[in-house]
């Protein structure tokens, strides 16, 4: 070995998983939202190109879809000439079972950072994958935020009141972890109804929020399919 070699830097492995296991109720379209055409091809293929931006380093990218779907998922591939490479896994009933999965198949690795992201958040800029792992390689666990621009009320037995919404945060993902701590966390079925990483953590180790992207729009209903082809444009 030469001695540049000896002494460069390694850099802690990164690991994604993009859970694209749901199934797109609130879309009400004819196939899940993930395999939906934004300009022109499926929003997840958009969501794993983001990930394997070479620049990002992630060693190994699994893609969390329903069982039923390997075969539409294997079809676009084709269709879309997807040479990217990922590890397609079983997804469950619900987000937590899909990300317990997907963490399954990690079972093998020592140690790492690990980013969950959903697979219908075709958008999110590079920056902000890249400060989420490396706010997490510092801290533990990282989430991308941003603070509401409208004005935000609680409601109340007697109707509403105001809340300050500097203190407040709406979660995006990348949601970003030690990869010892996320196993840790999935490992308690109390905590299966949390829809996002952060909710399933918690208890365990303090959140560090790091600046979100008002462009890394999950696709939800089919008003955010326009606003991402718009912003695609
Ligand atoms: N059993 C599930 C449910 C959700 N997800 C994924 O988690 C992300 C965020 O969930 P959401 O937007 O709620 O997706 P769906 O469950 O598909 O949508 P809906 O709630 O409208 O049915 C999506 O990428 C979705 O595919 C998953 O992997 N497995
Ligand atoms: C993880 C998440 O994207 C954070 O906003 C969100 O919780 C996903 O699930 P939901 O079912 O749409 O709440």
């Amino acid at each position: 070995m030469s001695s540049a070699a000896a002494s460069a830097p390694t850099q802690t492995p990164r690991f994604a998983i993009l859970v694209a296991g749901g199934s797109g109720t609130r879309m009400g379209a004819d196939r899940p939202k993930q395999f939906l055409e934004l300009r022109g091809e499926p929003v997840l293929l958009h969501t794993l190109r983001r990930f394997s931006e070479a620049a990002l380093g992630v060693q190994e990218c699994i893609v969390v879809l329903p069982a039923a779907q390997f075969e539409t998922w294997q079809q676009l591939c084709t269709l879309h000439h997807i040479k990217l490479p990922h590890t397609v896994v079983a997804g469950g009933e619900s987000r937590w079972a899909s990300v317990r999965n997907g963490l399954a198949h990690l079972n093998a690795q020592p140690a790492g950072i690990i980013a969950v992201h959903d697979g219908v958040r075709p958008l999110t800029p590079l920056s902000v994958i890249e400060a989420t792992y490396a706010a997490a390689a510092v801290h533990g666990a990282a989430i991308a935020a941003v603070t509401p621009k409208d004005s935000v009320r609680g409601l109340s037995k007697e109707g509403s009141y105001a809340l300050d919404r500097s203190r407040l945060r709406l979660v995006q993902t990348p949601q970003c972890f030690e990869l010892g701590l996320l196993r840790r966390a999935y490992q308690l079925p109390e905590l299966s109804t949390f829809t996002d990483d952060a909710s399933v953590v918690e208890d365990l180790h303090p959140i560090h929020i790091v600046p979100g992207d008002y462009r890394n729009l999950k696709i939800t209903t089919p008003e955010d399919l326009l606003l991402a082809e718009a912003l695609l444009g």
